[in-house]
Parts: C-alpha cells; structure tokens; sequence
C-alpha cells in the first residue's frame, strides 16, 4: 500500500515526471533535489530498469536501491499495476494569513491549499476524512474525477450524500481512470472559499506518451482571497436587503497573496513580515521546458495568467489534449484547468514576476504576484521590472478568441454523435424571489433538497423532492437578454432534469442582462460526472434554427467546467451515460449559493446497493440497504 511521505511539502510541486524524465530530474531541478533526498533510490532504480542493466556491479547497485525503496522510502515506487493511493485528512479550522491578513481557513492537516493528490492513471484514491470543525458539516467534491461507477462519491452534499457530521470520518474511494489535472475542494455550502481545496494531478499509464514534450512539471492553484467569513458573506445574500460579498481583497497563487496591511482596519491581524505571505516562488533551470499545470479555484473572480517575458504553449484542459497554441495571457476561470509549456529560454541572470489579474469585472483587486526564480539567482530576489499589468479588464474580445482556439488535439479527438436526442436551453437571469435576490435558470432558482436525490431516487421515494421537471427552455421569442428580467414568473424549485440514460443532449447555455442596466456578467458552469464536448460559442441570443449550422463538429475539445460569456451563448453536447444524480451549476461559489444551478440525473435504477455511509440525513436516517 502507498504510504504519503512525511513531508508532503516538498513532493506537491510536482507532478509525476514522465518516466523518460526521471534521470534527468534528479541531477539538476532544484525543487525535486528535496524530492530525491526521499526518493533518490525509487528514481533511480526505475531509471536504470527503462535503460536495462549495464553491469553486474551497478545490478547490485540497483538491488540495494530496490531494497530501499522498499524497507525506507517507499514513496515514488512505481510499477504498472495499478495501486492504492491512501490519505487520511484531518479538515480543522486553523488562523492563517495567507495574504499576511490574519483570519480563520479550513485547512487539510494543517495546510490550505490541501495536499496535491498525486496518482497514476487507473489508481485507486482512499481518503479517509475526519471531520474536525467542531460546528460545520463538510463534503468534498473530488474535480474534474467522473466518479463511474461510484457515483455516491462525488462530494456534492445534497446530490449525491449526506454531509459528514462534526467528529465523524467518511471514506471516499474512487478510481482516476484518465490522466490530467485536476482539483478537489468543498461541496457543502460556501466552504470551498474558506481554504479547502488541491489539486489532484493524474500522470499517464506506463509506456504511454503524451502529444507533447518537457523536462519538469509543476502545480500550481489560482484563487481569490475574502477576509469576511463565508457565514457573513452567505447571511448577506440571503438577507434582505440583499448585501453582495464585493470584489476579493487579494489574489492568490498555490495560497499566496499579499493584502496592503497599511489599509487594515484593525493593524493586529495584518503583518506584512509574515512569511506565509511572501510570494509563491517557483524555481526553474535556464533551458528547460517546464509544463505548468494551472487551475483556478476563485469565488468569484475570471483571471488572466501571465509570466513576464515568456509565452505559453497551452497543451491540455480539463484533462484533455489541445491542438497547441501560444498565449502571452491564459485566461482562466473558476473550476478550470490547463497545462501550458513554458520554455525558460530567457536572460538567466534575473527572476521574473509570475501575476494574475482580474477580468470580467471592475474590480479593486490588486494583482496576484509570484517569482519565477531561475536557478541560481536567489528566489528572494525581485525582479527588476514592474509587474505586468496584464489585459483590460473589460475587452471581451482575447476572452472569447481563447475560447475559440481551445480545440481537441488532432490525435485525440473523441468520437461523438453529429445529432442531439433532446436539446435543454439553460437561460441564465438574475431575480427577486420573495424580495430576495437569487440567480435562476430559465426562471427556476435552485434549492437544495434535505435528502440527496441519489438516495431519494433509488428508493423511489418521489416525495422527496419537487417532481415537475423544470423548462427545457424559455420565452425564445420574446425574452430580451439585452433588458433587465420583469421578475413576474421566477420560482425557486429543488426539481431536476431526468435524461434518457444514454442519450445524447445538447445544452445550450444563454446570457442575459443582470437585474443591473446595461450589465452581463461572465459564468464558468460545471458540469459534475462527465465532460462535455464544447460545439460553440456565440454572442446575442441563441437562434435554435441558424447557430448548430456553426457549430464545430470537427474537433470540439472536451471539458468539464466553461465560461459563459457575457451576452452570449456556449453550447455543449453530453452523452448521459454515467449513472447516477450531478450537478452542473456556476462555480461563483456565491451565485450557485444563489441558486444558479441545475441538476441532472440518468440511469439510477442501474445502480446497485448504496454505501450506507453517504446517508443519515433528511429521510435516509437510519436507512442502510436502499
Ligand atoms: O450576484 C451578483 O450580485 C451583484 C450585483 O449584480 C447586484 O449587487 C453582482 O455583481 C453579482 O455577481
């Protein structure tokens, strides 16, 4: 069984290294020397076996090696077996100033952002999650990991279980069946912005090849910052009248930032001095190529990435291959990920700033800054230069050209049916419901039922929920997405979307103005246990009869999280056919607070008996054999 090293610390920068890599890793790449005082032995003997034995001398070498890897350090021992990936994980409310302000975040085993998850594809994920918060219930959603076959271990409270209890421990188990980059983080309530989240990183299998060459490999996360808790921030929008969380107050990168403690309005809880605060530093060797895999896990914010003087190579998302093409500015949005390839093939005698900046809204928010250190200058050492300032915040056009160019690699383009069985147009309004305000989809906001839909289902128990299904669509003819919605017909409602199993569904997501004059605001939707292939993007309304001509039924990429731009439509196509109840829902942790989601389920009387660890809530309490 695979044991998590002491020091979590050192190894979570990296990705597995391809193995043809593994050699090379150890002699120069500064950040895996500290990997190779763990694991010298366990790389080194994979790279002599890839070679094959030169001498007998280096064979007893080898089986020494072999025998430490096994008695000692037995991480990073890789074999073609598929294995087990154990972790245990307290979840505790910690003080962290993770942009030098001090305030309570959720931590795992000490740490936000969380340990990375590092695995093989086709390994089998345990963790076992204690639940220490004392007063607040927790579920974690594992990213981007479609969950086939254990659909009850998605993590989505209200969907797919019960929360887990303060003081209880709940085992998820699940298999990562592709590689790619992935994340975790909470599914219960607004937790998710407290601090509890990671990354999940999937390598290939074996003597499998990716379309696309490097020397090292890094993670890293890209988040926003609120110093109000997530209670405050839910009490205000669901209060009357309705108070919005406002901009972040900080950026941060892999769970760094730095607020201007001189405008702290109580000076004792910010330190500038803090070294949780200093600036996340990724070291890199002049000459390499470094494939950087970047997600985005913020609250709020659509970002714009970017490494001063160095163009980026974006080669994967979502976990799937891109036909490659180069950015100066990777415009990342909450709940999606992308590998892009840096080269570090400039002036070696200096550092460079690594920033992130808010796009989509004018926002307050000062920019997120970390050094790329090139290896030996000192990674203290600040670049000589001012930060990037990166794009206009509200020039739409490079946002909507990226997400026009992310197309599937030529070599790994997925077959797909060229027709829909049914066609679900999701229009997507902010309204006041009973004199609060609340997001809706075709004019039905969401609520969470008190039992998960999954268990309700597979007892049958229809009374559970609301059983009317909501509108395939809306008013195509006379809605104007350009005027503020009337608010006459909005409900809320926890009814859901019941697809054929197996058939095929187009969603087509559609824009409209905010209940704010002149204003349209961008929306990352995710869609849980599938990935869905991107048809189309658009501006204005989507016209049922013209817009499918345009789509791209050549090579659409395949994703699981995409922006929804303002004004604008984006189509995607989904093959219903992974039992089980997901969500599919705006990442803009408050908007889906505030109802802005949907849920679909397929083929649920397929599935067998329910572990009964996902229940004890609402109905199923004291249920164990559904
Ligand atoms: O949900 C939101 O509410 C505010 C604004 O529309 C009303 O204050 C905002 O910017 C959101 O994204």
């Amino acid at each position: 069984m695979y044991t998590e090293p002491k020091d979590q610390s050192i190894v979570d920068y990296n990705c597995w290294p391809r193995l043809s890599n593994q050699g090379k890793k150890l002699k120069g790449d500064p950040i895996s020397l500290g990997v190779s005082f763990f694991s010298r032995g366990s790389f080194k003997f994979i790279n002599q076996r890839e070679r094959g034995p030169e001498s007998k001398r280096s064979m007893h070498k080898l089986a020494l090696l072999a025998l430490c890897n096994l008695l000692v350090c037995s991480i990073n021992f890789r074999t073609t077996e598929a294995r087990i990936r154990h972790y245990k994980w307290e979840v505790k409310y910690e003080y962290k100033s993770p942009d030098c302000y001090k305030k309570l975040v959720i931590a795992i085993n000490g740490r936000s952002p969380g340990p990375t998850i590092l695995a093989q594809q086709n390994d089998t994920i345990i963790v076992e999650l204690k639940n220490s918060l004392l007063t607040e219930n927790v579920a974690i959603h594992w990213h981007g990991i479609r969950q086939i076959g254990t659909p009850w271990f998605d993590g989505t409270e209200g969907v797919t279980q019960c929360p887990i209890l303060p003081g209880e421990t709940f085992k998820y188990q699940f298999v990562v069946d592709r590689p790619g980059t992935y994340l975790y983080h909470a599914h219960y309530g607004m937790q998710r912005e407290a601090g509890l989240y990671g990354s999940i990183c999937v390598s290939v299998a074996d003597g499998v090849s990716e379309p696309f060459e490097y020397d090292y490999d890094r993670s890293i996360i890209l988040n926003d910052w609120y110093h109000k808790s997530t209670y405050e921030q839910a009490t205000g929008l669901s209060s009357i009248p309705f108070v919005w969380v406002q901009e972040p107050q900080s950026l941060l990168i892999q769970g760094r930032g730095k607020f201007d403690c001189s405008s702290a309005m109580e000076p004792n809880v910010c330190n500038a001095t803090n070294p949780e605060c200093s600036p996340y530093i990724m070291t890199v060797i002049p000459g390499k190529t470094y494939r950087l895999r970047i997600g985005s896990l913020t609250a709020l914010s659509a970002l714009s990435f970017q490494i001063e003087s160095h163009n980026m190579t974006v080669v994967e998302a979502d976990g799937h291959y891109v036909e490659p093409f180069v950015v100066q500015n990777l415009f990342i949005y909450s709940g999606e990920t992308y590998s892009v390839l840096v080269k570090t093939d400039q002036d070696p005698s200096r550092n460079y700033w690594a920033t992130t900046n808010v796009v989509g809204r004018n926002a307050t928010t000062p920019p997120g800054l970390a050094i790329l250190n090139y290896y030996p200058n000192h990674p203290k050492r600040s670049p000589p230069t001012t930060p990037p300032s990166g794009p206009f915040w509200g020039d739409l056009n490079p946002r909507f050209a990226q997400s026009l160019a992310i197309k599937s690699h030529k070599n790994f383009i997925h077959a797909f049916p060229q027709t829909p069985d049914r066609v679900i147009v999701l229009l997507n309004t902010q309204n006041k419901i009973d004199g609060r305000t609340r997001w809706s989809v075709n004019n039905v906001s969401y609520n969470f039922p008190h039992t998960p839909y999954l268990i309700a289902l597979k007892q049958n128990k229809t009374h559970l929920f609301n059983q009317t299904p909501p509108p395939d669509g809306y008013d195509f003819v006379n809605y104007d997405i350009y005027e503020r919605p009337n608010n006459s017909n909005a409900t809320s409602s926890d009814s859901i979307y019941r697809l054929k199993f197996n058939s095929t569904v187009d969603i087509i997501l559609q824009n409209a103005n905010t209940m704010v004059e002149n204003n349209s605001e961008t929306h990352p939707w995710h869609l849980h246990g599938h990935d869905f292939w991107v048809l189309g993007y658009g501006e204005g309304k989507f016209d049922i009869n013209n817009d499918p001509k345009k789509y791209n039924l050549v090579n659409p990429i395949k994703k699981n999280t995409v922006p929804l731009h303002p004004y604008g439509w984006t189509a995607l196509r989904i093959i219903a056919d992974n039992p089980g109840a997901w969500a599919f829902h705006c990442h803009i942790e408050s908007h889906f607070y505030m109802g802005m989601g949907v849920v679909f389920e397929e083929g649920i009387e397929r599935l067998g008996k329910l572990p009964s660890s996902i229940m004890g809530c609402g109905e199923t309490k004291g249920l164990h054999n559904p």
